[in-house]
């Protein structure tokens, strides 16, 4: 299959190696000004993956969109309207969108498929989510994911074009659940990262047992089904996201109540915002994540909302 990867950073470099390893064949995208492009055609590698020489590496959009049947989106989620913008302006027929990212669009609370709908309302897409970070599957440890669309025909198309020893894809049944789910661990591996930074890591357990709680509330109000919290888009992707020293949100939230700015990509951040706000048009609680937004954005003491959080009225576990 002919597939373009738009975005060249962590997440759309790892996918085009791995989706060249399967014999597919690769359009990887990135702008024109990126430095991670500049990297891969300098270099062929970003120190975490080397690209296999069949990729074509481009930073013109509109010759890797006509080049490709499967368009794979990888860039931070608050630039995808941006995006969509452009690519509504191409021939996309017979085209099919599969975004890799783990965000809502902060001010409207939109999942990334229904923006991509708002652009492409012909166009089918999918989302592939689920845990993994590139420095575990290229020394090949495996993992499982997950791939979720309002069509059958879809899954079943993309689950087995791009299935492998590497990488165990199940079939997603709940589009919004799943949407929902992998932005809102991000989120949760942000307040993962503030215990390891306040030295309360030992809350993680119950940090993992009451924030599946608040997302499945959540993503059942919303239409979803509660029990894809506990799935592989939002629970399966803890380990990635709430433990692991790859993790950039969970990296985010340790230095951020150290006082220290992080680099990188944290999508959590923007998340924050607009799980609140989802919060709000649905009328559920969510203590976690407003404890997480309220030190972010409100600059609020991190012990002191994490005393609060515990000064809460008692309720029942379930
Ligand atoms: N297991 C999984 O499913 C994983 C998913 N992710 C998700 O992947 C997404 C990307 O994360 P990650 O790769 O870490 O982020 P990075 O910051 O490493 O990469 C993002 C890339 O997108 C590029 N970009 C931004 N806007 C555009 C645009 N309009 N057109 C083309 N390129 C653009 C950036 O360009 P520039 O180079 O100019 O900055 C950058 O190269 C996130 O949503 C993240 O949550 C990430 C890791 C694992
Ligand atoms: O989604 C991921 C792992 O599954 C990557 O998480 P981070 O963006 O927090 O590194």
């Amino acid at each position: 299959m002919n597939i373009t990867v738009i975005g060249c950073g962590r997440w759309g470099s790892f996918i085009a190696w791995y989706l060249d390893r399967l014999n597919h064949t690769i359009t990887l995208y990135g702008h024109e000004n990126s430095s991670k492009l500049q990297a891969f055609l300098e270099q062929g590698t970003n120190g975490m993956v080397t690209l296999g020489e069949g990729i074509l590496l481009t930073s013109d959009l509109e010759k890797a969109v006509a080049f490709a049947e499967i368009l794979v989106i990888s860039i931070g989620a608050q630039g995808f309207r941006g995006l969509m913008r452009e690519l509504a302006a191409m021939d996309l027929g017979g085209k099919t969108i599969v975004l890799c990212m783990k965000g809502l669009e902060a001010d409207t609370g939109k999942r990334l498929t229904q923006i991509a709908q708002e652009y492409a309302p012909k166009v089918p897409s999918a989302i592939w989510v689920g845990p993994g970070h590139v420095q575990n599957f290229v020394r090949g440890i495996p993992n499982c994911m997950v791939i979720d669309s309002v069509s059958m025909e879809i899954k079943e198309y993309l689950v087995k074009a791009f299935s492998s020893d590497l990488i165990r894809f199940y079939y997603g049944t709940d589009l919004i659940g799943n949407e929902v789910g992998a932005a809102a661990k991000n989120v949760i591996g942000i307040a993962g990262g503030m215990l390891d930074g306040l030295n309360r890591t030992a809350l993680k357990g119950a940090l993992m047992s009451r924030g599946t709680r608040e997302i499945a509330r959540l993503i059942q109000a919303m239409g979803g089904n509660e029990i894809t919290a506990y799935g592989l888009s939002h629970l399966g992707d803890y380990e990635a996201t709430v433990f692991s020293e790859y993790s950039h949100n969970r990296k985010f939230g340790e230095l951020f109540v150290k006082g220290k700015d992080y680099g990188e990509l944290a999508e959590g951040v923007a998340t924050t915002t607009a799980l609140l706000k989802l919060g709000q048009e649905y009328n559920v609680e969510l203590p976690i994540c407003r404890a997480v937004y309220s030190v972010i954005h409100e600059g609020r003491e991190p012990k002191t909302v994490l005393s609060d959080l515990f000064l809460r009225s008692l309720k029942m576990e379930f």
